[in-house]
């Protein structure tokens, strides 16, 4: 009997380094060949094709390289041999583009990133393992329809959810508010829940002038004013608790709402939404009033990418804030 074929599109990571003697530090240097030939037995299971997209760490991942991924994916995953596509990835910035592709990208087949927390210079290398587990995941007629999926140490995360935790753990990657929606046990997939919460904004474009600011006690408003002066079109806040600021942060927002720059709040907190419960100086009321949209269980770093690609596709207001409050907010409750 055939097997299904599945796509793997590399990109770097971790997945593919080794330590070089030269600098005694990990950089990529293998080839999807010689990765997928440390992957025993995976012919039994599916036949792989192999796609080489580049030898990226993480961090040197970006927007616009996301973007140019993202069209790689969509042409894959949309040909009609190919019943899933596996996307290898520095676990960085991992959920960035997880996130990106999630958004972006509406389809029926699964898509899966992966990556590994050990490189093959390293005992206990990661990532064969991983892309077993991933390519097990794509297989599964279980794991249609449910978005772009992260698949790390046998577990399987929504990439809306999943956030990277620990700076080694193999078990890095976490969805902390609603736990994980399945494991990979004895090369099967079993889902224990599912998404109910997808997004889709239909775009191919990406505004890359969106800064981040995380607040701590008793910031002012520096990077605020910085972040509008030299362009930015749209600013996240990872505000303090249930999506607060210091009070000298109110005049920055103040002037970038007043100059059109869209300021989008969530919270430092690593789990639970921002919402307007507090009514004192800096407190959500305010930053409501003052015509700041909320970014709901965001962290930071997918708020800014949702943000980035709401902005290609609006901007006008209330159209930005319908995309960014999605599913998160009713009309009377705020
Ligand atoms: N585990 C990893 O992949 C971390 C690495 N620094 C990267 O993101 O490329």
């Amino acid at each position: 009997m055939s097997k299904p074929k599945v796509a793997i599109i590399f990109t770097g990571g971790t997945i593919s380094m080794s330590v070089d003697p030269r600098i005694g530090a990990a950089i990529p240097s293998l080839s999807s060949d010689e990765i997928m030939s440390l992957v025993t037995n995976i012919d039994k299971f599916a036949e792989i094709e192999s796609i080489e997209f580049g030898k990226l760490p993480g961090p040197h991942m970006d927007p616009l390289k996301m973007m140019e991924l993202r069209s790689l994916v969509l042409k894959t995953v949309q040909r009609e041999d190919i019943c899933g596509v596996i996307i290898t990835h520095g676990t960085d910035t991992l959920e960035e583009t997880a996130y990106l592709l999630d958004l972006s990208i509406n389809c029926e087949k699964p898509i899966v990133v992966v990556g590994a927390m050990r490189n093959s210079s390293e005992l206990g290398y990661d990532g064969p393992s991983n892309l077993a587990a991933a390519v097990c995941t794509v297989i599964s007629p279980h794991s249609k329809n449910k978005g772009v999926l992260v698949v790390m140490n046998n577990t399987v995360n929504a990439a809306g959810e999943v956030t990277k935790t620990n700076t080694l753990s193999l078990d890095t990657f976490k969805s902390l508010e609603f736990g994980a929606l399945g494991v990979v046990d004895n090369d099967r997939v079993i889902y224990h829940r599912n998404v109910v919460n997808r997004q889709y904004i239909p775009t191919n474009k990406i505004e890359t002038n969106v800064d981040l600011i995380k607040c701590a006690a008793g910031m002012d408003s520096k990077f605020i004013k910085y972040s509008v002066d030299t362009g930015a079109k749209g600013i996240v806040l990872e505000a303090l608790g249930r999506g607060n600021v210091p009070p000298q942060m109110l005049e920055g927002i103040k002037y970038a709402i007043d100059k059109g720059v869209f300021v989008v709040v969530v919270s430092r907190c690593p789990t639970g939404r921002v919402l307007d419960t507090y009514g004192y100086e800096g407190g959500g009321k305010q930053l409501r009033e003052m015509g700041a949209i909320f970014g709901g269980d965001l962290p930071g770093q997918k708020a800014r990418i949702k943000l980035m690609l709401a902005l290609s596709v609006t901007q006008d207001e209330k159209e930005l804030r319908d995309i960014m409050e999605h599913g998160q907010y009713y009309e009377n409750e705020i």
